[in-house]
């Protein structure tokens, strides 16, 4: 049943190069992608940074085609009544793949070694003699039997815990508020760290898959450091924002820190001895990109057309098959008697309710309430001004 009866054509703006196996979700006729729209019904955006844009009257979602959502005003939004959305896991296994394969090139000092060959270029005959001479400088170790800490088990840090096992690693995982569903999919041959400083303490390799919160901000400073072993490598596939610059600059200098391998580069780490420096390539694969544009615009799609929430990092996920004629939806503070009202406002227009969902999440909640009376034209007279006016009302539509 299409449910695009009431409002036009829908609008949908990009931030970023979005993959257009996912932008062709939303089908030609109900929607338009327009990237110059002043204002969209819904915006897709990868890394750009929303912080500073005002976001426009009509705005009803935004999705992160990716896992990070440091770059989306959330509490902005949550306040304006915009639901936001991630795709998790979507990326995981680009950004897996990535870690594994400069924790081992890294190791073996591959990156150095391959900037120090290249400047042999034009040395005909001598090149092969150079070689041999020069290569005791990119010694390396193999990570066959040393420790890999991973700090946050969720799908990307279970995904490289799980294969450095196979790789004959020694894996010690820290994460205290690991899902179920993680937890499942986790070898039982990772050991448990109860600490994070357990973690520091064992591990010959640190690989970090958190958001960037305020409690993981610059979680890695002196202070950690002078908690880790001699040497140890760090990877930051996550976020530049854990760590404190100014200290992994100093450590490497030291050699406290053998390695930093990050995705995120700025003027500091290029600065950096021993820093190896990654374009933010963890999840630029094809497979990657289209997985995340897939599931970010099924999520936008859903959630405009039907009020179903999945994967909101500020809505409540919430789901009711479309059974009646029209369906209200309204974000609003989580307080008593919401429900009651928003009801009280719909038979006041002398309507039938059908069925109805109500979820929280923390200070706000969602309500959907499918109405079962015959309701002459697209909009029900009266009904959404009437809603509006209770307290706690942050949005409301009808759909
Ligand atoms: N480099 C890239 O291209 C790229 C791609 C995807 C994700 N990322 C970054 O990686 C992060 C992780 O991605 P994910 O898909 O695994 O996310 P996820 O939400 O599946 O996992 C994050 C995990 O961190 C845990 N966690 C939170 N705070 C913690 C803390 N203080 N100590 C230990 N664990 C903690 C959570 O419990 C969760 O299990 C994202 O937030 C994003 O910033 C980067
Ligand atoms: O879109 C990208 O390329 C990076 C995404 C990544 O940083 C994420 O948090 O998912």
């Amino acid at each position: 049943m299409s449910t695009l009866t009431l409002d036009q054509t829908k609008t949908i703006k990009t931030l970023n190069n979005i993959a257009d196996t996912g932008l062709n979700v939303f089908n030609q006729g109900d929607y338009t992608i327009d990237n110059d729209s002043e204002n969209p019904d819904a915006i897709v955006v990868r890394s750009f940074n929303m912080h500073s844009l005002d976001l426009n009257s009509n705005l009803k979602a935004i999705a992160r085609a990716g896992a990070g959502v440091n770059n989306i005003p959330v509490d902005q939004c949550t306040e304006r009544g915009i639901a936001a959305f991630n795709t998790p896991g979507a990326n995981a296994n680009a950004v897996k793949e990535l870690v594994l394969t400069t924790l081992m090139a890294s190791s073996r000092n591959l990156f150095a070694g391959l900037s120090w060959v290249k400047t042999l270029e034009g040395e005909g005959d001598e090149i092969s003699k150079q070689v041999e001479l020069g290569k005791k400088q990119f010694v390396g170790k193999e990570i066959k039997g040393k420790t890999l800490g991973v700090i946050g088990l969720g799908a990307i840090g279970a995904l490289v815990a799980n294969d450095a096992l196979n790789l004959d690693m020694e894996v010690i995982g820290f994460d205290p508020f690991i899902s179920v569903n993680t937890a499942w999919n986790l070898s039982r041959n990772v050991h448990r760290a109860m600490t994070i400083e357990q973690v520091f303490a064992h591990s010959d390799y640190i690989t970090v898959h958190v958001p960037l919160t305020d409690d993981t901000k610059e979680m890695f400073n002196e202070k950690t450091f002078s908690l880790m072993k001699p040497d140890v490598h760090i990877l930051n596939f996550s976020r530049d924002g854990l760590i404190n610059d100014q200290d992994m600059a100093a450590a490497l200098e030291l050699g406290k820190v053998g390695k930093y391998i990050t995705d995120f580069p700025n003027d500091q780490v290029l600065k950096m001895k021993n820093a190896v420096p990654i374009p933010h390539l963890g999840a630029s694969t094809k497979e990657s990109e289209e997985n995340c544009a897939i599931m970010a615009a099924r999520q936008v799609k859903e959630f405009l057309e039907t009020g179903n929430i999945k994967n909101s990092v500020n809505f409540p996920n919430a789901s009711l098959p479309y059974t009646g004629k029209r369906r209200v939806t309204a974000f609003h503070k989580n307080v008593p008697n919401m429900v009651g009202q928003i009801s009280s406002a719909i038979s006041n227009c002398n309507l039938n309710i059908a069925d109805m969902v109500n979820r929280s999440r923390g200070d706000y909640a969602y309500t959907m309430i499918d109405i079962d009376s015959e309701v002459n034209g697209d909009i029900i007279p009266g009904l959404e001004e009437q809603i509006k006016q209770i307290e706690g009302i942050v949005t409301v539509r009808t759909i």
